[in-house]
């Protein structure tokens, strides 16, 4: 990619940015619920038809699809649920193995992340059934948005790298709202690809 490519593809992600950030903040408070319980019930089913017995989530903020009741989900039914705490300084994540709300303590930009004298931490090296990532626009090409820290690109770089020869990643899916499915998004070659995205109508594989 030529650095003119590269400068455009950053300005037109900047502009996306801003605009699915705002038709995200412009859902009610009673509407973003009533589409984030829709969406964690797709998840969970999604989840359940493909046995895993753990898997990588966030916990919300700002806007996002709220988790809660699909981590609840999973907590009354014993699927290990597994939470980031971000690193800022070299944007990094670790991943804690998080029982319940009691395990978590306000964090970077506000998050709430898991609480390291509480939670116990997930090994590095253990790959979990699957990986649910925040955003803020997905396409139908695997194509995905976060807010610009380039943490999941980073952490699933690595995982890629980890993963033995000849074993297959934990599916990668996306969580949002219908609204934040965009046309084709732009992306640079450090951009994970994702397998596909649940939103309040249902699963969807990328194509
Ligand atoms: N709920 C949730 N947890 C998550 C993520 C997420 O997207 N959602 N992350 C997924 O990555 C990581 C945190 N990543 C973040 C990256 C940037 C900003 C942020 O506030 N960025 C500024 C712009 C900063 C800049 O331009 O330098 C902003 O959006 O205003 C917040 C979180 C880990 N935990
Ligand atoms: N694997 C990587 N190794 C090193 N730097 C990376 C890697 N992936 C992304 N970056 C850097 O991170 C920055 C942000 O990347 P990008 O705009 O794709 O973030 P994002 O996917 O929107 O954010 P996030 O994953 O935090 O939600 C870029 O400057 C990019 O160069």
């Amino acid at each position: 990619m030529s650095e003119v490519e590269g400068t455009d593809i950053r300005i037109r992600k900047r502009g996306l940015r801003q605009a699915m950030t705002a038709a995200r903040e412009a859902l009610t408070g009673t509407e973003r619920l009533r589409l984030s319980g829709r969406i964690c019930g797709h998840a969970a089913d999604w989840l359940a038809a493909a046995g895993s017995g753990s898997f990588m989530a966030y916990v919300p903020f700002r806007s996002e699809v709220d988790t809660a009741p699909l981590l609840e989900w999973a907590w009354m039914r014993g699927i290990r649920v597994i939470l980031p705490k971000s690193e800022p300084s070299d944007r990094s994540m670790r991943f804690f193995l998080v029982r319940g709300w009691g395990e978590l303590a306000p964090g970077a930009y506000g998050i709430r992340e898991p609480d390291p004298s509480k939670a116990a931490e997930w090994p590095k090296e253990e790959a979990p059934g699957a990986i649910l990532l925040p955003g803020l626009a997905f396409d139908r090409y695997g194509g995905r948005l976060g807010y610009g820290g380039g943490y999941y690109d980073r952490y699933l770089e690595g995982l890629c790298r980890r993963v033995p020869a000849g074993a297959r990643r934990p599916p990668v899916i996306g969580i949002g709202y219908r609204l934040q499915l965009a046309d084709r998004l732009p992306l640079e070659t450090h951009d994970a690809r994702l397998d596909g995205w649940i939103d309040e109508e249902g699963f969807h594989g990328a194509k």
